[in-house]
């Protein structure tokens, strides 16, 4: 499917693939070097056009040993003949590099110095070609110390493919890495453009052609993309014309007991504004008033214990369920739990329901995997940093793990989509399928977004959208309804940003 290719992500070896079948396929490594150095250039005339001086620029092109050093000799000498003031600082002699770096070499004409004389201080531009898919070790000693110089003089820094130090892989800082104002990469994404700390580090990121065809994903068949609606728009359940309430599901929130029932409360408004077509709020009877008092299209329903809970399920209608925001960590989260799954509803486990498990982690594993046999994963589990370590200490303690590997396993250890919160949240499928999010603001660090979140997703799986869809359109119309806010946003305003959300990807 188109979409599936566009919003690809590929890592540095997939996109290492990628060059190789481009080149058995006729065209010449120098060719698509040479394409690349091009994009590079048109980048740099672009913010030099922002710097609007109209005159000759000083422009540094750092080139390091390997082909990213190949691209900044093609920009440099495109950018010399566009008549501006070039100078290449190399890592090694020029003498030292092979391959297709040495041609690019060979094609520029003008100065090259080595790096220790680059003064950050002195350009309009610096172009980072030291290091991009092929950094293979954190770097040290005098590069380390030249990045850190060049970070703290902050010019005008544009990065090829990379900015060197950032992992294209996993977007962690190995050493040291420059902080670009833009990045130019090729043919499609990395992850490391979009996973902390390397999203920050790449400033913007635009990904240009250079003659790789699309249809090398076919054999590369990558498995993690960018969270586009193009991913989910079709499985969105809009409502239709002649539909009915019941046909748009019914999810229901457990809410907390009476000093703890807001957090539930915002999940359950959510799930209606959401595309819910009936949402029930389940309420220990000491909180049954507190709740009664501030709800109106949310239904209400006494739940005090398992017995209740048995009775509820019976209804197949309740066919989606939150549990965890304010709820508290004791032994009913674990049975309510283990009861809504064996009945096989789905079940978004937030908050305190994950931390609820984390001395008995092996319960809910197994509990899942049960049931789900042929029917799809029914558990959506999202957890912030702190929750997942809990949960799975071993996967959140292997540094040498991405964020998107560190989601993928856990979610095929718990059979379970993963939903990893942060500014780059991953969602992860037990099938090996990965989406990184990256909508949303600042402004999403505050009390109570996560309980939106969890009734969004809930909301999603009560009109029968299968639960990787869910939670990653439930995670990026959270994003979207806050950037339609903007500053200032608390969890109460979420919702109501929704509708705008929905008229958006109707539109497009
Ligand atoms: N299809 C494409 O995307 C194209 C990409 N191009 C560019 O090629 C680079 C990748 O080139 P590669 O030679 O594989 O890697 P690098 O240039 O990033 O560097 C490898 C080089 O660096 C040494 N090294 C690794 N880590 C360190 C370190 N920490 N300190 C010092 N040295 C290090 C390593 O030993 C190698 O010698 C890609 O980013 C694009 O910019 C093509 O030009 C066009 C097609
Ligand atoms: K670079």
């Amino acid at each position: 499917m188109e979409w599936r290719r566009f919003h690809t992500l590929l890592t540095p070896d997939e996109m290492g693939q990628a060059d190789r079948i481009t080149i058995r396929r006729g065209v010449s490594g120098f060719v698509l070097m040479k394409a690349a150095g091009n994009r590079v250039a048109e980048a740099a005339l672009k913010m030099i056009g922002d710097i609007g001086t109209g005159g000759t620029c000083r422009i540094a092109c750092l080139g390091g040993p390997g082909n990213n050093g190949g691209d900044a000799f093609v920009a440099a000498e495109l950018l010399r003949r566009s008549g501006h003031s070039v100078v290449v600082h190399t890592l090694s002699k020029p003498e030292c590099l092979s391959g297709d770096a040495a041609l690019a070499a060979g094609y520029y004409e003008g100065t090259v110095e080595p790096l220790d004389t680059f003064e950050p201080e002195k350009t309009d531009l610096v172009i980072d070609g030291l290091l991009g898919a092929g950094l293979s070790r954190p770097i040290e000693g005098d590069v380390a110390a030249l990045i850190a110089r060049t970070n703290t003089a902050a010019p005008r820094l544009l990065a090829i493919d990379l900015p060197s130090g950032v992992s294209g892989k996993s977007g962690a800082i190995l050493g040291d890495a420059f902080q670009a104002e833009r990045t130019v990469s090729f043919f499609r994404a990395k992850p490391g453009h979009f996973l902390e700390p390397g999203r920050t580090r790449c400033g913007s990121v635009d990904i240009r052609q250079i003659g790789i065809e699309a249809n090398v994903l076919d054999t590369i068949r990558p498995k993690a993309f960018l969270n586009q609606p193009e991913l989910w728009r079709l499985q969105l359940n809009l409502p239709a014309g002649a539909g009915h309430k019941y046909d748009r599901g019914h999810a229901v929130v457990f809410s907390g007991p009476a000093l703890k029932t807001g957090a539930a409360r915002l999940a359950a408004n959510a799930a209606l504004r959401a595309g819910a077509g009936l949402v029930t709020l389940l309420s220990p009877p000491n909180a049954i008033l507190v709740n009664a008092s501030h709800l109106t299209a949310v239904m209400l329903r006494k739940c005090e214990g398992s017995g209740d809970l048995g009775e509820i399920l019976v209804d197949h209608r309740f066919n989606a369920f939150v549990l965890g925001p304010g709820f508290g960590t004791g032994e009913r989260v674990r049975d309510y739990a283990r009861l809504v799954l064996e009945a096989g509803r789905a079940l978004v486990l937030d908050a305190d329901g994950i931390s609820a498990f984390s001395d008995v982690r092996n319960i809910l594993f197994d509990n899942e995997k049960q049931p789900s046999e042929g029917e799809g994963v029914r558990l959506v589990l999202t957890p912030h940093a702190g929750e997942f370590a809990r949960l799975f200490p071993d996967i959140a303690e292997a540094d040498r793990l991405s964020k998107l590997d560190r989601a993928r396993q856990a979610a095929e250890r718990a059979n379970a989509v993963i939903v990893l919160k942060g500014r780059d949240t991953v969602i992860a499928s037990p099938d090996g399928r990965a989406v990184i999010n990256a909508n949303g603001t600042p402004w999403l660090a505050t009390a109570g977004t996560g309980d939106v979140l969890s009734g969004i997703i809930a909301a999603q799986l009560a009109q029968g959208m299968p639960a990787f869809e869910a939670a990653a359109a439930g995670v990026w119309m959270h994003g979207r309804a806050a950037e339609l806010f903007g500053p200032g946003l608390t969890a109460e305003e979420l919702a109501g940003q929704l509708p705008r959300v929905f008229v958006e990807l109707m539109e497009a």
